[in-house]
């Protein structure tokens, strides 16, 4: 049996708490399985650290963090935190964990299954087959930049300013993470800005070129703005291969790739860091890219396959167990073409399910493959 893999789980708020017991008896059946041994510890975060301990991010988690081999997360928020000050609402969690495992590359992937294609309201040779990767900056530009704040003039004018802020370390090796992955699918990287309008994505767009000449010279960089960008995702986005992004842009431009697999609740994502020099060892945080869902929190309507999906990221790149991974997705699609369905997924005569019994038809169809 492979060594034991300490991972912390974040449920959150919302619908954090009720898609995680979905992955943890993905866990769990790997572990009966004889695949995998996991030590799993929970820690607060978000809203319901906030309940728990007056703050967003106890330093509870983050040690429980940075001891884990990986982090899972569920989701952050929720209106119940609406009115807070600013620096302890929940999101304010997420952001500072992020920062402190310096967790500066999100990848998210937008693969479509078929049993989704053929149910978009896209038209099916659109999104069929579809597999592109986004990469956004994920602990700099405008969510950290200085200055920022809200303040009174003495006119008694009120100004709101936050700061898009980039450094050429900082777009380098964002771009590295890009090149590295496109070299290993189609060689084709898109890097994503609005150079014709923000100085700040001009020195983005030097950087990536300079970066692809110096490094990469098998690899086709192209750059788009991001609002022709956000177009061409809905247009046709299987001229995409790898897209690179700044942390917002990437932010906006996920939501909009999520619809294209079908839900906001089937986008998963890895959150990584830089590997250590002496200790080889990367912090990674493995997040859905939906969020708390207030509107359908407690009702076991979510469907929990992001999250589920977020943990086969998990296994392939915290623990390289690809083998595992690829039987979960499988289970998936077996599911998925069996016409069982979230409601966020729904058509017409496909079976409506919840959140658990989603669960369960997942671990029937693991039992089916691991059985054949
Ligand atoms: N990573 C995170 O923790 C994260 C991400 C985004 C938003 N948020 C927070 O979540 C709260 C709600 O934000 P929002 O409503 O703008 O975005 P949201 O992603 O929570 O929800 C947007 C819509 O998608 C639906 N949806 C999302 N996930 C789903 C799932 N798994 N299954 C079925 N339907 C799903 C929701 O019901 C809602 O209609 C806010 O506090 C926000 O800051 C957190
Ligand atoms: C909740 C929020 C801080 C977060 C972000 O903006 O990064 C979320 O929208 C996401 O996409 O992960
Ligand atoms: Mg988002």
């Amino acid at each position: 049996m492979a060594d034991t893999k300490k991972v912390l789980v974040l449920p959150g708020d919302g619908i954090g708490p009720e898609v995680m017991p979905q992955v943890v008896r993905v866990m769990q059946w790997l572990e009966k399985a004889g695949k995998a041994k996991f030590e799993l510890t929970e820690g607060l975060i978000g809203g319901a650290a906030i309940d728990a301990t007056g703050g967003p991010l106890p330093v509870d988690t983050l040690e429980k963090a940075k001891a884990a081999d990986a982090v899972l997360l569920g989701a952050v928020g929720g209106p119940k935190w609406d009115d807070l000050p600013f620096d302890i609402k929940p999101e304010r969690g997420l952001l500072g964990i992020r920062k402190e495992l310096g967790l500066f590359a999100n990848l998210r992937p937008a693969v479509v299954f078929d049993a989704l294609a053929e149910a978009s309201t896209l038209k099916l040779e659109v999104v069929k087959g579809l597999d592109i990767m986004i990469v956004r900056e994920l602990t700099g530009g405008i969510y950290f930049g200085q200055p920022r704040g809200i303040e009174t003039l003495p006119d008694g004018t009120r100004k709101g300013v936050n700061s898009l802020v980039y450094t050429t370390p900082e777009i380098t090796r964002i771009g590295r993470v890009a090149m590295d992955l496109a070299m290993k699918r189609g060689k084709r990287v898109c890097s994503v800005d609005k150079a014709n309008v923000l100085e700040c994505t001009v020195l983005w767009r030097e950087e990536m070129i300079k970066l692809q000449k110096e490094e990469y010279p098998e690899i086709e960089l192209s750059h788009m703005y991001v609002d022709n960008a956000s177009m061409q995702l809905v247009r046709n986005p299987k001229q995409f291969d790898v897209v690179v992004t700044t942390n917002m842009f990437g932010d906006i431009l996920s939501d909009c790739a999520a619809m294209l697999t079908g839900s906001l609740g089937m986008l998963p994502s890895a959150s990584l860091g830089a590997a250590d020099a002496t200790t080889g060892k990367r912090y990674a945080l493995y997040e859905p890219v939906h969020g708390s869902a207030p509107d359908i929190a407690g009702q076991n309507l979510a469907n929990p396959l992001a999250t589920i999906l977020s943990f086969t990221m998990m296994l392939r790149y915290s623990f390289d167990m690809m083998a595992e991974a690829d039987l979960i997705e499988q289970a998936i699609q077996v599911v998925l073409n069996k016409g069982i369905r979230t409601g966020d997924i729904m058509q017409p005569g496909a079976t409506r399910v919840g959140t658990k019994e989603m669960g369960d038809a997942l671990l029937a169809e693991m039992d089916a493959l691991a059985a054949a």
